[in-house]
């Protein structure tokens, strides 16, 4: 076998992109308000906070404005780590209270199981930070899918559609790039991570090509050694 490791994206390949549009967003907007003025100064959320103004060139922005650009940030879904971080405080909140249970599709809940089962090592590579990766697979439908994880990458990487943030997760994995099958639903973090070396599979879940990209519409359809 030449795989010997599957990196996942989760928005649109594991997960519904409804589910993060639809629920997670929305729920980061509502509560993020509040949660950063009752907590501006826990170390962990000033820390971002604090990145919030510089990435936003505001070195003098007030909590009230901080707020303000984080809105807008989740609005026009910004890739920004802190912003990330953030939701992911917010959204374990919602975990806990049982507001949230993380979407996984069921086809990729069988495949996880059954390459895990086989000793593929699992890996997941997604904008949404460490901490939320955890939790939406952790506190999923089909329940805690976290043992089945080697290990997780966020922003903190690298922008997803950048070929080096391919290489530095790969060195982290500690197996060979060809030995890495990424999956993912949007064609710039195949291209990118095909260009550090990587082998990719395309999830288009509502049929269609990604181009230049073998592509499946669900996990069913991949089969790790013929790569
Ligand atoms: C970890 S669930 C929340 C996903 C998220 O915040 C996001 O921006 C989606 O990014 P992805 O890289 O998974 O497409
Ligand atoms: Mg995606």
């Amino acid at each position: 076998m030449s795989i010997k490791a599957i990196l996942t994206d989760i928005e649109g390949t594991t997960s519904a992109v409804s589910f993060v549009f639809d629920v997670l967003f929305p729920y980061a907007a509502k509560h993020l308000p509040d949660f950063v003025r009752q907590n501006a100064t826990r170390a962990d959320v000033a820390e971002q906070l604090d990145a919030v103004r510089r990435d936003s060139n505001e070195p003098q922005a007030d909590v009230e404005r901080v707020v303000e650009i984080l809105l807008s940030w989740i609005a026009e879904d910004r890739k920004a780590t802190p912003l990330k971080a953030l939701q992911g405080m917010v959204w374990e909140q919602g975990y806990q209270a049982g507001q949230l249970k993380g979407h996984v599709y069921p086809d990729a809940v069988d495949a996880l199981k059954r390459w895990h089962q086989a000793g593929y090592q699992l890996f997941v590579y997604s904008s949404g930070s460490i901490q939320a990766q955890k939790l939406i697979f952790g506190c999923s439908e089909a329940g805690d899918l976290t043992p089945l994880f080697s290990g997780y990458f966020d922003t903190t990487s690298g922008p997803k559609r950048e070929a080096q943030s391919y290489r530095n997760i790969q060195q982290a994995m500690r197996v060979e790039a060809e030995d890495i099958l990424f999956l993912s639903d949007i064609v710039e973090e195949l291209d990118a991570a095909q260009s550090a070396g990587l082998k990719t599979c395309g999830l288009a879940r509502e049929g269609g090509e990604l181009e230049g990209h073998v592509t499946v519409d669900s996990f069913t359809g991949i089969e790790p050694e013929a790569f």
